[in-house]
Protein backbone atom coordinates (compact mmCIF):
# COMPACT_ATOMS: atom_id res chain seq x y z
CA UNK A 1 0.00 0.00 0.00
CA UNK A 2 1.59 3.50 -1.05
CA UNK A 3 0.43 6.85 0.79
CA UNK A 4 -2.30 7.33 -1.41
CA UNK A 5 -3.95 3.96 -0.72
CA UNK A 6 -3.48 4.49 2.90
CA UNK A 7 -5.07 7.54 3.18
CA UNK A 8 -8.25 5.73 1.00
CA UNK A 9 -7.91 3.32 3.23
CA UNK A 10 -7.75 5.04 6.50
CA UNK A 11 -11.01 7.13 4.90
CA UNK A 12 -12.47 3.72 3.92
CA UNK A 13 -12.74 2.25 7.30
CA UNK A 14 -12.56 5.34 9.82
CA UNK A 15 -14.41 8.73 8.35
CA UNK A 16 -17.50 9.06 9.49
CA UNK A 17 -20.33 12.11 9.48
CA UNK A 18 -22.91 12.71 12.10
CA UNK A 19 -22.63 15.56 15.46
CA UNK A 20 -19.79 14.80 16.95
CA UNK A 21 -18.18 16.97 19.96
CA UNK A 22 -14.54 16.67 19.86
CA UNK A 23 -12.14 16.67 22.82
CA UNK A 24 -11.02 20.33 22.55
CA UNK A 25 -15.87 21.06 22.91
CA UNK A 26 -15.77 22.00 19.47
CA UNK A 27 -18.69 20.54 17.03
CA UNK A 28 -18.11 18.74 13.98
CA UNK A 29 -19.94 17.14 11.36
CA UNK A 30 -17.30 14.28 10.76
CA UNK A 31 -14.82 12.21 12.99
CA UNK A 32 -12.19 9.93 11.98
CA UNK A 33 -12.32 7.13 14.44
CA UNK A 34 -8.67 6.39 14.90
CA UNK A 35 -9.96 3.38 16.81
CA UNK A 36 -11.21 2.19 13.51
CA UNK A 37 -7.89 2.82 11.80
CA UNK A 38 -5.52 2.02 14.62
CA UNK A 39 -6.63 -1.78 15.57
CA UNK A 40 -5.85 -2.87 11.88
CA UNK A 41 -2.84 -5.09 10.88
CA UNK A 42 -2.71 -3.92 7.30
CA UNK A 43 -3.38 -0.21 8.30
CA UNK A 44 -0.66 -0.07 11.41
CA UNK A 45 1.85 -1.64 9.13
CA UNK A 46 1.26 0.39 6.39
CA UNK A 47 2.14 3.54 8.74
CA UNK A 48 5.24 2.22 10.11
CA UNK A 49 6.27 2.52 6.91
CA UNK A 50 4.88 5.85 5.80
CA UNK A 51 5.77 7.02 9.23
CA UNK A 52 9.22 5.97 9.48
CA UNK A 53 9.78 8.41 6.17
CA UNK A 54 8.75 11.64 8.28
CA UNK A 55 10.85 10.66 11.41
CA UNK A 56 13.75 12.56 12.23
CA UNK A 57 16.85 10.90 11.56
CA UNK A 58 16.47 7.88 13.66
CA UNK A 59 20.21 8.70 15.58
CA UNK A 60 18.98 11.94 16.20
CA UNK A 61 16.32 11.08 18.86
CA UNK A 62 15.97 8.32 21.59
CA UNK A 63 12.68 6.71 22.14
CA UNK A 64 9.01 7.70 20.75
CA UNK A 65 5.98 8.42 22.67
CA UNK A 66 2.51 7.76 22.81
CA UNK A 67 -0.09 9.62 24.30
CA UNK A 68 -3.23 7.06 25.84
CA UNK A 69 -5.24 5.82 23.69
CA UNK A 70 -5.27 5.96 20.38
CA UNK A 71 -2.16 6.94 19.71
CA UNK A 72 -0.46 3.72 21.94
CA UNK A 73 -1.36 1.02 18.63
CA UNK A 74 0.51 3.25 16.40
CA UNK A 75 3.27 4.16 18.47
CA UNK A 76 4.00 0.65 19.16
CA UNK A 77 4.19 -1.07 15.83
CA UNK A 78 5.90 2.07 14.60
CA UNK A 79 8.57 1.69 17.81
CA UNK A 80 8.85 -2.06 16.10
CA UNK A 81 9.48 -0.92 12.73
CA UNK A 82 12.29 1.31 13.65
CA UNK A 83 13.92 -0.44 16.91
CA UNK A 84 13.35 1.98 18.95
CA UNK A 85 11.85 1.81 22.43
CA UNK A 86 8.52 3.84 23.86
CA UNK A 87 6.69 5.77 26.46
CA UNK A 88 3.34 5.52 27.21
CA UNK A 89 1.88 8.95 28.42
CA UNK A 90 -0.98 8.69 30.15
CA UNK A 91 -3.81 11.53 30.56
CA UNK A 92 -3.81 11.30 34.29
CA UNK A 93 -1.78 8.72 36.90
CA UNK A 94 -4.11 5.40 38.20
CA UNK A 95 -3.50 6.26 41.98
CA UNK A 96 -2.35 2.97 42.56
CA UNK A 97 0.23 0.58 41.94
CA UNK A 98 3.45 2.60 40.80
CA UNK A 99 0.92 5.64 40.07
CA UNK A 100 3.16 6.71 36.95
CA UNK A 101 2.33 9.34 34.31
CA UNK A 102 4.87 7.94 31.85
CA UNK A 103 4.77 4.23 31.40
CA UNK A 104 7.67 2.55 30.80
CA UNK A 105 11.12 3.46 30.77
CA UNK A 106 12.24 7.09 30.19
CA UNK A 107 15.45 9.36 31.43
CA UNK A 108 15.93 12.62 31.66
CA UNK A 109 17.71 14.21 29.08
CA UNK A 110 16.44 11.56 26.72
CA UNK A 111 15.53 12.79 22.89
CA UNK A 112 11.98 12.07 21.67
CA UNK A 113 9.52 11.87 19.02
CA UNK A 114 5.97 11.92 20.47
CA UNK A 115 3.52 10.59 17.85
CA UNK A 116 -0.38 11.82 17.58
CA UNK A 117 -2.76 9.98 16.09
CA UNK A 118 -5.29 12.78 15.57
CA UNK A 119 -4.53 16.30 15.85
CA UNK A 120 -7.50 19.00 15.83
CA UNK A 121 -6.10 21.56 18.28
CA UNK A 122 -3.37 19.49 19.22
CA UNK A 123 -4.40 20.32 22.92
CA UNK A 124 -4.10 16.40 23.83
CA UNK A 125 -0.62 16.10 22.02
CA UNK A 126 0.66 19.28 23.58
CA UNK A 127 -0.78 18.26 26.95
CA UNK A 128 1.43 15.51 26.80
CA UNK A 129 4.44 16.99 24.82
CA UNK A 130 4.49 19.65 27.97
CA UNK A 131 4.03 17.10 30.64
CA UNK A 132 7.79 15.39 29.20
CA UNK A 133 9.34 18.38 28.45
CA UNK A 134 8.92 19.84 32.11
CA UNK A 135 10.00 15.69 33.11
CA UNK A 136 13.27 16.89 31.38
CA UNK A 137 12.99 15.27 28.14
CA UNK A 138 13.61 16.61 25.06
CA UNK A 139 10.50 16.86 22.36
CA UNK A 140 12.28 16.69 18.84
CA UNK A 141 9.15 16.67 17.35
CA UNK A 142 5.37 16.13 17.11
CA UNK A 143 4.12 13.90 14.57
CA UNK A 144 0.18 13.16 13.68
CA UNK A 145 -1.49 10.47 11.13
CA UNK A 146 -4.19 12.91 10.57
CA UNK A 147 -3.96 16.66 10.63
CA UNK A 148 -7.15 18.01 10.69
CA UNK A 149 -5.89 21.80 9.91
CA UNK A 150 -8.02 23.41 12.84
CA UNK A 151 -5.34 25.48 14.44
CA UNK A 152 -2.67 22.32 15.69
CA UNK A 153 0.38 23.73 13.37
CA UNK A 154 0.04 27.19 15.05
CA UNK A 155 -0.58 25.83 18.44
CA UNK A 156 2.76 23.56 18.52
CA UNK A 157 4.48 26.22 16.86
CA UNK A 158 3.30 28.45 19.68
CA UNK A 159 4.29 26.32 22.37
CA UNK A 160 7.84 26.19 20.89
CA UNK A 161 7.77 22.32 19.37
CA UNK A 162 7.90 21.43 15.73
CA UNK A 163 5.66 19.24 14.23
CA UNK A 164 4.84 17.21 10.92
CA UNK A 165 1.71 15.38 9.86
CA UNK A 166 1.45 12.10 7.72
CA UNK A 167 -1.77 13.16 6.19
CA UNK A 168 -3.77 16.68 6.28
CA UNK A 169 -7.60 16.60 6.04
CA UNK A 170 -7.23 17.34 1.97
CA UNK A 171 -5.52 13.81 2.33
CA UNK A 172 -8.53 12.11 3.10
CA UNK A 173 -10.81 14.07 0.59
CA UNK A 174 -12.27 15.74 3.46
O1 LIG B 1 -5.91 17.94 18.92
P1 LIG B 1 -6.96 17.88 19.98
O2 LIG B 1 -7.91 19.03 19.91
O3 LIG B 1 -6.37 17.66 21.33
O4 LIG B 1 -7.86 16.62 19.67
C1 LIG B 1 -7.37 15.44 19.19
C2 LIG B 1 -7.16 14.50 20.32
O5 LIG B 1 -8.38 14.04 20.76
C3 LIG B 1 -8.43 12.65 20.60
O6 LIG B 1 -8.11 11.98 21.76
P2 LIG B 1 -9.24 11.53 22.80
O7 LIG B 1 -9.48 12.62 23.77
O8 LIG B 1 -10.42 11.05 22.05
O9 LIG B 1 -8.53 10.43 23.63
P3 LIG B 1 -8.27 8.88 23.47
O10 LIG B 1 -7.12 8.75 22.52
O11 LIG B 1 -7.92 8.49 24.84
O12 LIG B 1 -9.52 8.23 22.97
C4 LIG B 1 -7.36 12.38 19.54
O13 LIG B 1 -6.93 11.07 19.61
C5 LIG B 1 -6.35 13.34 19.87
O14 LIG B 1 -5.54 12.85 20.90
O1 LIG C 1 -10.70 16.26 17.96
C1 LIG C 1 -11.02 15.12 18.32
O2 LIG C 1 -11.35 14.81 19.48
C2 LIG C 1 -11.03 14.02 17.31
C3 LIG C 1 -11.31 14.27 16.01
C4 LIG C 1 -11.33 13.20 15.11
O3 LIG C 1 -11.59 13.35 13.90
N1 LIG C 1 -11.06 11.97 15.56
C5 LIG C 1 -10.78 11.73 16.84
O4 LIG C 1 -10.54 10.57 17.21
N2 LIG C 1 -10.75 12.77 17.71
Amino acid sequence: MNKAELAKRIKEVAFLEGDFVLRSGKHSKYYVDKYLFGTKPDILKSLAVELTKILPPLESFDRLAGPELGAVTITSVLACTINKPFVLVRKAAKGYGTDKIFEGELHKGEKVVLIEDILTTAGAALSAAERLRDYGVEIVKIIGVVDREEGAAENIAKAGFQMDALLKKSDLGI
